[in-house]
Parts: C-alpha cells; structure tokens; sequence
C-alpha cells in the first residue's frame, strides 16, 4: 500500500527488562543477533518509515549499553527511564511524549525483544487499525493444540482454539486513550501484560490484525536459534 494510505505515528519502544527467562549476564535486548543487537534490529523497522513522527526508547536506569549503539544518536530517537513493570515502562515512554504527541496521534507500542517484525507486517497494521474507532494489534492465531490446567498441573479441558489469538508487536492505540488506559489499569492494581488489556478494561474491544507467526519475542535461550537465520536474510 502507498504511503500516503498510511497514518503518521510515535513508536514506544519498552526496552528496560533484565531478561531473567533468558539466564543470561546481559540483557537480551543487547544480545548481538548478524552485525547489530537485538534493539537495533527492532528499531530499524521503523527508523526508515516516512509516516514515523519519532520513538522513546524505554530504558533501565542502570542501563550501561544503550549509549554505545550509534543509533543513540538519531535524531527521531529520544530516551525515557523504564519502570519496575512493562507496562510502567510503556506508560513512562508516554509520559514523555506529552508535550510532542496530540491526543489523537497513533501510538504503536513495540517490545524491543521482538526484532522480526516486517515493514510488511508493520504497514498492514497501520492501514487495517488506522480505520478502526479504538485501535489493535498484531496477533497469530493459535496453532497447536491448547490446554487448560488446575494449580496441580493437571489438565482440566482443551480450548477451542478456533477462537485462541496470540497477541504480539506492535500494539497501535491514540495516545490520550492508551495513557488513560494504562493509569486507569495502574490505578486499579491490575496486572498488565500487553497495552490491549488495559484498552479492554475500559470497555472496548481492539481490533486483531493477523501478522507472521517468525514476529517471535526473545524470551528463552533456544528462541535465539530460530531467529539468526531470518535476521541475517531478510534485514
Ligand atoms: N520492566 C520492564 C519489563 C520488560 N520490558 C520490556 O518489555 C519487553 C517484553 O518483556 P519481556 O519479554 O518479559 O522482557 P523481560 O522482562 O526482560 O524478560 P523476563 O520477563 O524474562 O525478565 C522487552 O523488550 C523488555 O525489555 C520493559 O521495558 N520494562
Ligand atoms: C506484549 C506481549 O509481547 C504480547 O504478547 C507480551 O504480553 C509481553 O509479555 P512479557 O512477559 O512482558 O514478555
């Protein structure tokens, strides 16, 4: 699709997790994947985008990395402090968008431990959500047989997975209705894994755009060997 079908928008980038799945000594976002990070793969998605306005990178306090990658220097790159949760960190990268980002602009929200997501992927969200009235994401529908468990770990029942979705990255909601969103889920206690819950504890139900099943998160070691061979082929 052109361009011109396509909204402008701001990337928050949450990029202040220790990766404590990962036992590793750095953080896997710095993990080197080819001839760049983890982060910096991430960030290249978006960084030739023409309809980008600009991306927070969201990070640790004792970060010590972030300001050795020459991408720390781009000028559509600014820096927020993370927070103890992904979603203090989301909603810290939003807070510093404040005096920048009008109500109504597009926020795509992106984990920076997802370093495989296609500018194909990336533009049919932006042209499928752009119409919506509340905003979406990018999900995999589920492939393989899902099961229920009790606090024994004994399966209880079998999903219907006809209707089981798993969400991923980039979450694209407006500014004004994602902070509301997330301080409301913070006012309340809950716990918030991705930026659509809070959405959806507000009442509304965000739109599912279907994307590429290899948009795979960094989570465990062996997620690593999967996705070298598609990074130094297709980046
Ligand atoms: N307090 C946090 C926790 C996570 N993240 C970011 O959110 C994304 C998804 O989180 P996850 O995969 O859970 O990363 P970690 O929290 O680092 O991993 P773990 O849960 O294994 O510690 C990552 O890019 C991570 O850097 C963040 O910005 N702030
Ligand atoms: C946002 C997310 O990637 C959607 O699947 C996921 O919820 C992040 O979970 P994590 O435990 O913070 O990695």
């Amino acid at each position: 699709m052109k361009n011109n079908q396509l909204p402008s928008f701001w990337v928050v980038i949450p990029a202040a997790g220790i990766g404590s799945r990962m036992r590793s000594t750095i953080p896997k976002q710095y993990f080197t994947l080819g001839n760049l990070t983890v982060l910096e793969h991430t960030l290249a998605c978006f960084l030739d985008h023409p309809q980008l306005l600009g991306i927070v990178v969201c990070l640790s306090k004792d970060d010590q990395c972030w300001s050795e990658l020459s991408v720390s220097k781009h000028p559509l790159i600014q820096v927020a402090e993370g927070g103890g949760e992904r979603a203090d960190s989301v909603l810290s990268g939003l807070m510093a968008l404040s005096e920048q980002a009008k109500p109504d602009d597009w926020i795509l929200v992106h984990d920076a431990a997802r370093p495989n997501l296609t500018r194909e992927d990336l533009d049919k969200l932006l042209f499928v959500v752009s119409k919506d009235t509340v905003g979406g994401l990018l999900a995999t529908p589920a492939r393989d047989t899902l099961k229920q468990i009790d606090s024994q770990g004994r399966v209880i029942k079998t999903l219907d997975r006809k209707v089981i979705w798993q969400a991923l990255t980039p979450q694209m909601f407006h500014f004004q209705q994602l902070t509301c969103a997330l301080q409301h889920a913070r006012k309340m206690g809950m716990i918030i894994t991705d930026e659509a819950s809070a959405i959806e504890a507000m009442g509304f139900s965000p739109l599912l755009v279907e994307g590429r099943s290899d948009n795979l998160k960094i989570t465990h070691p062996e997620d690593l060997q999967w996705l070298v061979p598609y990074l130094v082929t297709t980046k």
